[in-house]
C-alpha cells in the first residue's frame, strides 16, 4: 500500500465524521475575493505560493514551532503571491484552524492544501476563507475529479489541479483544469525530481493554463530551471518552513519572468 493509499482511507473516515458532524456555512471567517489564476497570469515574476506546513510524510517533522498568522503575514509581507495551508491532521500536522487564522491577517489568495474526496471538503475550505482547492489526479477517478472541479468553480473556488504524469496531465486537460500544479513529488515514491515539470508543461498552451511547478524547490536555479519550462509560479513548503530568513529566500526564489 502506498502512503497515498493511507491517507485516502483516513480521509474516508474524516469525511464520514464530517457528514455528520458539520454543518456547511458555520464556520464564520473573512472572506477575500482574489483569483490567483488573473494575478499570476499577470505577473511579471515568478508567483510564490508559500506553504505553511510542520510536517509530512516524506520529511517528518520540519518545523512545529511557527503560529500560522504570524507566519502568514510575514509570507505576505515577503511577496508571497498566495498562501498555502496544509489542513491534514494525521499526516501533516495541520488544523482547519491554521486556514482561518491566515486568512484573519492576509489578503493575498489562500490555497486549502489537503486530499479532497468529497464536496463537503470543499464546502468547509470555502467557508474558513480559502480562495483554491487542491484536487489531485492521483488520488480519484476521473469522473470524480470532474464532478469536484465543477463543483469548486460553482463555489467561485480556483481550483489547482495536481498531476506527476502524462497519464494524469491528460485528464487535467479532460477536464479543462485551468491551472495545473506539476508535482515533482511523486506522492507514491516520494522521489523529487524537477524533470517532472519540464517534461509535462509542453502539454499545455501556457497563454491559457496557468502553470505551478511544486515541491523541491530550494534555490534560485531550480526556479530558473522550472521557469525555462512554462512554470509562471511555484510552490514552496519546506524551503519556507525552514527559512531562518524568509525576506531573503523570497529575494533568491522570486526570479523574473520573460528573458
Ligand atoms: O516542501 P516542498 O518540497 O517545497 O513541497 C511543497 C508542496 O509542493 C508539497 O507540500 C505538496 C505537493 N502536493 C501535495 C499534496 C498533498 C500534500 C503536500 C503536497
Amino acid at each position: 500500500m502506498t502512503i497515498l493509499d493511507k491517507i485516502l482511507i483516513e480521509k474516508e473516515k474524516e469525511v464520514a465524521a464530517l457528514k455528520a458532524d458539520y454543518q456547511p456555512g458555520t464556520l464564520q471567517t473573512k472572506k477575500v475575493n482574489a483569483s490567483l489564476y488573473k494575478q499570476f497570469m499577470e505577473a511579471d515574476y515568478i508567483s510564490i505560493i508559500a506553504e505553511m506546513k510542520r510536517a509530512s510524510p516524506s520529511k517528518g517533522l520540519i518545523n512545529d514551532g511557527i503560529n500560522p498568522a504570524q507566519q502568514g503575514q510575514i509570507y505576505q509581507s515577503c511577496g508571497a503571491g498566495a498562501i498555502s495551508v496544509l489542513t491534514d491532521e494525521p499526516f501533516f500536522q495541520g488544523t482547519m484552524k491554521d486556514l482561518q487564522a491566515v486568512r484573519e491577517v492576509v489578503d493575498v489568495p489562500i490555497l486549502n492544501k489537503d486530499f479532497m474526496i468529497d464536496e463537503i471538503q470543499i464546502d468547509r475550505a470555502k467557508d474558513a476563507g480559502a480562495n483554491v482547492i487542491l484536487l489531485i489526479a492521483a488520488a480519484l477517478p476521473l469522473k470524480r475529479l470532474d464532478e469536484l472541479y465543477q463543483y469548486a468553480k460553482k463555489q467561485g473556488l480556483d481550483i489547482l489541479f495536481e498531476v506527476h504524469n502524462e497519464e494524469e496531465m491528460k485528464v487535467a486537460k479532460t477536464i479543462g483544469a485551468e491551472i495545473i500544479g506539476i508535482n515533482n513529488r511523486d506522492l507514491k515514491t516520494f522521489h523529487v525530481d524537477l524533470a517532472t515539470t519540464e517534461r509535462l508543461a509542453d502539454q499545455v498552451n501556457p497563454d491559457e493554463v496557468l502553470l505551478i511547478s511544486e515541491s523541491g524547490m530550494k534555490e534560485k536555479k531550480d526556479v530558473e530551471r522550472v521557469k525555462r519550462a512554462g512554470a509562471k509560479g511555484i510552490l514552496v513548503g519546506e524551503t519556507m518552513m525552514r527559512s531562518a530568513d524568509l525576506k531573503e529566500t523570497f529575494d533568491i526564489l522570486r526570479v523574473p519572468l520573460g528573458e
